[in-house]
């Protein structure tokens, strides 16, 4: 039982059970006359929160609420998050916490994580003893370069790390004291931040690429030093910034990027059930991508893999694949194709600037959006998809939601109903001749919290892509024939917690079988994840 008392237990939100303290507790922990006089279970707690949510009218006031929540009663609020995943889902993370970033400095009340800040440099073995917890099992950090479609929002970004491992615990049920959010706060380009008066992150521009790693450099020493068994989960940082550490990262120390991985991995996904709808192989498929910044070369690398484990060479794989982008297709004579982009810039491709002549030359079976730019999957790119495929896959998957490169509705309705469709946000169903079609979100949150768990639950030194096939394919097989058949190509988001159960322990399977694991495989590996799952219950 808790070493706290009175107030000061009250204001602790991981042994704070407001009104569900007992006669007993209240006695013992001098809790007399500091509470109301009615003695709750947690499910009495969790209606009035319901009613006090259904009393805001926007999703922004839901998000405020519920961070409030959880600052006062952690088990409350993870309590009120199983209720209903889907409907939580959407508040505590994409959409609207996307709306709460470019609010952050206004809607702020606690730091719920650490600030580490780039004038604190030299210093960070020192600030990361703050951190009142001996043994952090992840960290999630951002330096807000690139939130989710929104840009470089700076320390604004604070609320992408918390809502990422509020999720591990919502879908996932890791333990949240294991967990760490990070803001590596370098200064924002972002001028109306700057000129904020609100503003709450470092008031400069970022650092240079050398400064920028080097600054990195020293936070992973820190970490590492004072967390010898954490993760380092990299977050919506800028494309190149992500693609760079990840590679200098990867098979150094425990880390992975959500936004390269986690994004291919959940892609992948996505394809492996498309592909049993339209009856194909995904190494027969062509991919076509408009966007090529980090997460299109995640997905592109991500489904290489997946070709390959099916039997293409690594060269047939990724002549498979091609990237169009703002200045149009990339192919030979462009001037500005970085190191990660050549692989997918293959010989014999003419200049393309429109997508839908990219489109038609290179007959893609697959289009893919990672754009950031609402629309420009246009009625015309959706036909000409259509003519050339019975069964176009077209997924959309920048966002929030106003970022979509197409809605659920444009896709069916331009294709007849052909589309097999997926966006990075939830889209309502849609019906279409008589028959409901219902979209898949495909996003990373099948993924990240499942992996984290695995993590976790092996202490895995290093987190390379097979990894990520795993999940992937963990969670492509929960999908049932009947979901299939309405067009759903990832499981029901009410079930995500059983669902990262089942990838959760398949990825950790998958970590022992590579040999990543610095802790001897147990008999179970499903009980022992079983055994580590955090539960939203008060002690009996
Ligand atoms: O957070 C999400 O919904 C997906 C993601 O990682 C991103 O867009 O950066
Ligand atoms: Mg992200």
């Amino acid at each position: 039982m808790s070493d706290l008392a009175g107030v000061a237990l009250l204001e602790d939100p991981k042994q704070n059970f407001g009104t569900a303290f007992t006669q007993k507790e209240r006695e013992e922990k001098g809790l007399i006359g500091l509470l109301p006089p009615t003695m709750e279970k947690l499910e009495d707690q969790v209606k009035r929160c319901l009613f006090q949510l259904s009393k805001k009218n926007n999703d922004l006031e839901q998000y405020i609420y519920l961070t409030q929540l959880a600052d006062d009663n952690r088990t409350l609020f993870y309590a009120v998050i199983a209720t209903d995943p889907a409907r939580f889902l959407k508040i505590v993370y994409d959409p609207t916490v996307g709306t709460a970033c470019l609010e952050f400095g206004h809607i702020y009340r606690k730091p719920n994580g650490m600030y580490v800040s780039y004038d604190q440099r030299g210093k960070l073995k020192e600030v990361l003893k703050n951190w009142p917890v001996e043994d952090v099992r992840v960290i999630c950090v951002s330096t807000g370069g690139r939130i989710l479609g929104l840009g470089d929002l700076g320390a604004n970004g604070m609320g992408i790390p918390i809502g990422k491992l509020q999720l591990y615990t919502a879908c996932a049920a890791v333990h949240p004291d294991v967990l760490l959010p990070v803001l590596l706060d370098c200064g924002t380009d972002n001028e109306k931040l700057l000129a904020d008066p609100l503003y709450l992150g470092l008031k400069q521009k970022r650092p240079t690429t050398d400064d920028l790693d080097a600054f990195v450099q020293e936070f992973v020493d820190a970490v590492l030093d004072r967390f010898p068994k954490c993760c380092i989960h990299f977050e919506d940082w800028k494309g190149a910034d992500a693609i760079r550490l990840l590679a200098r990262y990867v098979n150094q120390i425990s880390c992975y990027n959500d936004d390269i991985q986690g994004t291919g991995s959940v892609t992948v996904a996505g394809l492996y059930n498309a592909m049993k709808i339209a009856k194909s192989n995904l190494k027969d498929q062509r991919v076509l991508f408009l966007g090529a910044g980090s997460a299109g070369i995640g997905i592109a690398n991500m489904i290489v893999s997946a070709m390959k484990l099916e039997g293409l060479s690594e060269k047939e794989a990724q002549a498979r694949i091609s990237l169009f982008d703002l200045n149009g297709l990339l192919e030979p004579s462009r001037k500005d194709i970085t190191p990660e982009q050549q692989k997918y810039v293959h010989d014999g491709e003419k200049p393309a600037k429109d997508l839908s002549e990219a489109i038609k030359a290179l007959k893609p079976t697959v289009l893919i959006g990672v754009s950031t730019v609402k629309g420009t999957f246009t009625q015309q790119v959706i036909e000409t998809m259509t003519q050339l495929n019975d069964r176009p896959v077209i997924f959309a998957l920048s966002n929030p939601t106003d970022h979509a490169e197409c809605t659920a509705e444009e896709a069916y309705k331009f294709s007849q109903g052909k589309a097999i469709y997926a966006a990075g946000v939830q889209f309502d169903p849609v019906d279409l001749n008589g028959k409901t079609l219902v979209p898949s979100q495909a996003n990373n949150f099948y993924v990240f919290p499942a992996v984290g768990m695995a993590i976790v639950a092996t202490e895995a030194k290093h987190v390379p892509d097979e990894i990520f096939i795993a999940a992937a394919r963990a969670v492509a097989d929960q999908v049932t024939e009947e979901q299939l058949d309405k067009g759903m190509l990832f499981p029901p988001q009410a079930s995500v917690q059983a669902t990262s159960h089942v990838t959760a322990v398949k990825s950790a399977q998958r970590i022992f079988e590579l040999g990543l694991a610095r802790i001897p495989k147990p008999d179970s590996v499903d009980k022992h994840v079983t055994m580590l799952e955090y539960k939203a219950e008060y002690p009996s």
